[in-house]
């Protein structure tokens, strides 16, 4: 915590005095950095033309002490934008112009929420501290421009209190909404998953965020372990673009890192890359499932082009049981195969046709439960089957239900052991029933456990069932 000097009248820079031991030396000349080109902009103490306030230290000290020297909270990632510059290249990055309507986080002492203002945007502010939201109404007044509401933005619905004001200011005509934010920190996550499937509210979205967060969303790469399920969702709904650093010494209290300014361009729904729509026939041919973005020769065409087969089942988004990532995997909005060609690539979609055959031929009693054993990174193949899993001693209960003229090379076993299902590379939104629905074709699915930050795979499942597949 900072204990806030007192500034009447302010001080040039304010000198320690034994009762705020504590209190930080006001912070050298700030700068922003961009790159490409890199950008070094000093410190500005910019009027505001629609306030008439500076903003800087000073007067950020003075706006807090106007709050009954109220102290910034870590936990609420209060570190305010001393640099007004910074604020108006945020404004710039969302592209804010005359008539946007703008939903701004956290407002903070208002320095942000005035260049917008300058812009000439309706803004809508959301503010969890009521401190800040009612200095912020004090400073900036709330008028036909400007409307303050104290709420944590986590827990705000868009649709019910943002989308009516959006109307109503767009004057009922079908205008987006821009987000522009000095985010807290601590929610950019949250943040982002809440607001980056909007693309029918919001067409982009600015965001100072904490550089590292805003590089992993930008600048993740496919083939490295830093790509996450969060990569996948922030693609998935848009493209974001790493704008430019912004250097700790620009806020007040100075965080331990710096800050980086990232831009979403939100993809609308018909944009959205077609996963739902592979999944809505999960047992039809791709072809079929996808025919209403373009011809079946296209679709066929396109998937020959990257390696991949018309499966029945999405091979793309689903199973990856592989000896060490994604059965496929997404780069440049192709799918892709993975480039290690000694993992059995087409192993998993293959037991799942050939399964699905068998079952919708024979009807099975008792019912079967469906397995495939992922192989451990480090662990050798010892001679096993097409699959590439290992060759394994069947336990002496089970017995093989159907010949392997059927099963195509896989034999159906009942066995009361429970035997793991890992399956990679999900939809990001898959839900635990559709995948129970899924496997539910092979037998009585006991668990289906969601994991996610699964190295390599955007989701992880585990399928427990009472018996197995095995490789023949
Ligand atoms: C990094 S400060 C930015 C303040 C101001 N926009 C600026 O640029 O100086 C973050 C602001 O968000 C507010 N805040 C923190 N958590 C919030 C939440 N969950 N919902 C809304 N506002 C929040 C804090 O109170 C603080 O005012």
């Amino acid at each position: 915590m900072v204990a806030l000097p007192s500034l009447s009248p302010p001080p040039p820079r304010p000198s320690p005095s034994p009762a705020t031991p504590r209190r930080r030396p006001p912070p050298p000349p700030p700068h922003a950095t961009s790159s490409p080109p890199r950008v070094r902009s000093r410190l500005a103490t910019v009027v505001s033309a629609a306030s008439g306030v500076t903003d800087g230290y000073h007067s950020t000290i003075r706006s807090l002490n106007s709050r009954g020297r109220h102290v910034p909270r870590k936990s609420l990632g209060q570190n305010y934008m001393l640099n007004s510059k910074v604020n108006e290249e945020l404004v710039a990055a969302a592209g804010v112009e005359e008539g946007d309507v703008v939903l701004e986080i956290g407002p903070g002492t208002g320095s942000l929420t005035a260049a917008l203002l300058d812009a000439g945007a309706t803004v809508f502010a959301v503010e969890k501290d009521k401190h800040m939201a009612t200095l912020v109404n004090d400073r900036l007044g709330s008028t036909e421009q400007l409307k303050i509401i104290e709420e944590d933005i986590t827990k705000f619905s868009v649709r019910s209190h943002f989308l009516p004001f959006l109307e109503e200011n767009s004057h009922h005509t079908r205008k987006y909404a821009k987000v522009v934010s000095n985010l807290p920190f601590n929610v950019s996550t949250e943040v982002v998953k809440l607001l980056l499937p909007m693309g029918d509210v919001f067409s982009v979205m600015v965001l100072l965020l904490q550089d590292e967060t805003a590089l992993r969303f930008a600048d993740a790469s496919i083939q490295t372990p830093e790509y996450r399920p969060i990569n996948v969702f922030v693609n998935f709904y848009s493209e974001p673009e790493y704008k430019f650093k912004v250097e700790r010494t620009n806020f007040f209290p100075q965080p331990k890192v710096d800050g980086a300014v990232i831009s979403f361009k939100l993809k609308n729904s018909g944009d959205y890359p077609p996963v739902n729509s592979a999944f809505n026939g999960k047992r039809k041919m791709l072809r079929k499932s996808l025919q209403h973005l373009c011809s079946s020769s296209e679709i066929e065409a396109a998937l020959a082009n990257i390696g991949l087969p018309v499966t029945p089942l999405a091979v793309l988004f689903l199973p990856s049981v592989t000896a060490g990532g994604p059965t496929s995997i997404q780069h440049q909005g192709k799918y892709l195969p993975p480039s290690n060609s000694s993992i059995p690539t087409l192993s998993t979609s293959s037991s799942i046709k050939t399964l699905t055959a068998a079952t919708d031929q024979s009807p099975l009693s008792p019912p079967l439960r469906f397995s495939i054993r992922r192989r451990r990174p480090n662990q050798s193949p010892r001679g096993g089957g097409d699959l590439g899993f290992p060759r394994r001693r069947l336990p002496p209960r089970c017995r093989p239900l159907l010949p392997s003229s059927i099963t195509g090379g896989l034999r159906r076993v009942a066995c009361p052991k429970m035997r793991p299902v890992f399956c990679g590379n999900l939809d990001y939104d898959a839900r635990q029933s559709e995948i129970e629905r899924l496997f539910s074709k092979y037998g009585r699915v006991e668990r289906v456990d969601m994991k996610s930050g699964y190295h390599g795979a955007s989701l992880l499942f585990l399928v427990d069932g009472l018996g197995s597949t095995f490789p023949a």
